[in-house]
């Protein structure tokens, strides 16, 4: 499929451009072990991409732990502090970002941390962050009430590129979760989905433009967006 009016683009960070998602199934069976909890993907792709306080409420739920939501964050903040400020970026994360900024093409990201975390986890990468023009970062930004799945986060990254003119549809999005894909539907964006492997990829059907195993495989001029040099 093709879609050649894009001009801006929104990234996802957690299981997109950074590594993380790996990290959070490790950090929450920690968490879980204590408990005799099993941290499933079942679980797990409800709360990818929620903001950190709707995932820790839903968590505990799901979960059933006998834990207050404020007694999980405590535990699970430890294993954020320990595990993230060493993650790498994703394959094709770095030639994509570099790519598109060295072209003038104006990007952004949106995602569903809050300050703290992600401080720890973009700790490495200050100078790779600092290409986006801005960050949205939807755990605590008083302009976005709800986070994903909701499309308030990215409705938040188009407004702040500062461009009246900008419509949702020459916005292009790169999500991993399923609740990121649903909020950039929910705003009338286009989007290139990067699921997990384990991810059942025909229940979005309609909802993405294109479905990639990995941000190596995209091909920027097929959404009319500058060709790498090769
Ligand atoms: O295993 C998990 N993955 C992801 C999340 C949540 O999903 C967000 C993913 O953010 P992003 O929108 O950058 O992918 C995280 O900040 C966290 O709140 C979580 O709780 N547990
Ligand atoms: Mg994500």
């Amino acid at each position: 499929m093709e879609n050649k009016t894009v001009t801006h683009v929104l990234f996802d960070v957690d299981g997109l451009l950074l590594d993380t998602e790996r990290l959070y199934t490790v950090a929450t069976q920690n968490v879980c072990d204590e408990f005799g909890k099993q941290y499933t993907w079942d679980i797990k792709k409800q709360v990818m991409g929620m903001k950190e306080s709707m995932s820790a409420k839903k968590l505990v739920e799901l979960l059933e732990l006998p834990l207050t939501v404020d007694e999980y964050l405590t535990r699970i903040h430890k294993e954020y502090d320990r595990l993230f400020p060493t993650v790498p970026l994703l394959p094709g994360a770095d030639k994509l970002v570099r790519h598109l900024h060295k072209h003038n093409v104006p990007i952004a990201v949106v995602t569903g941390s809050n300050a703290h975390s992600f401080e720890l986890k973009t700790r490495n990468h200050k100078e790779y962050f600092s290409l986006f023009h801005h960050q949205v970062l939807c755990g605590d930004d008083p302009d976005v009430k709800h986070g994903k799945p909701h499309p308030d986060g990215f409705q938040v990254g188009a407004k702040r590129f500062n461009n009246p003119d900008l419509k949702p549809e020459n916005v292009l999005v790169f999500e991993d979760a399923m609740n990121g894909v649903e909020a950039s539907h929910a705003a009338g964006m286009p989007c290139v989905w990067i699921p997990p492997a384990e991810q059942d990829k025909s229940i979005l059907e309609g909802k993405t433009e294109l479905i990639l195993n990995t941000l190596e495989e995209f091909i920027p001029e097929m959404f009319g967006l500058p060709p790498y040099d090769s």
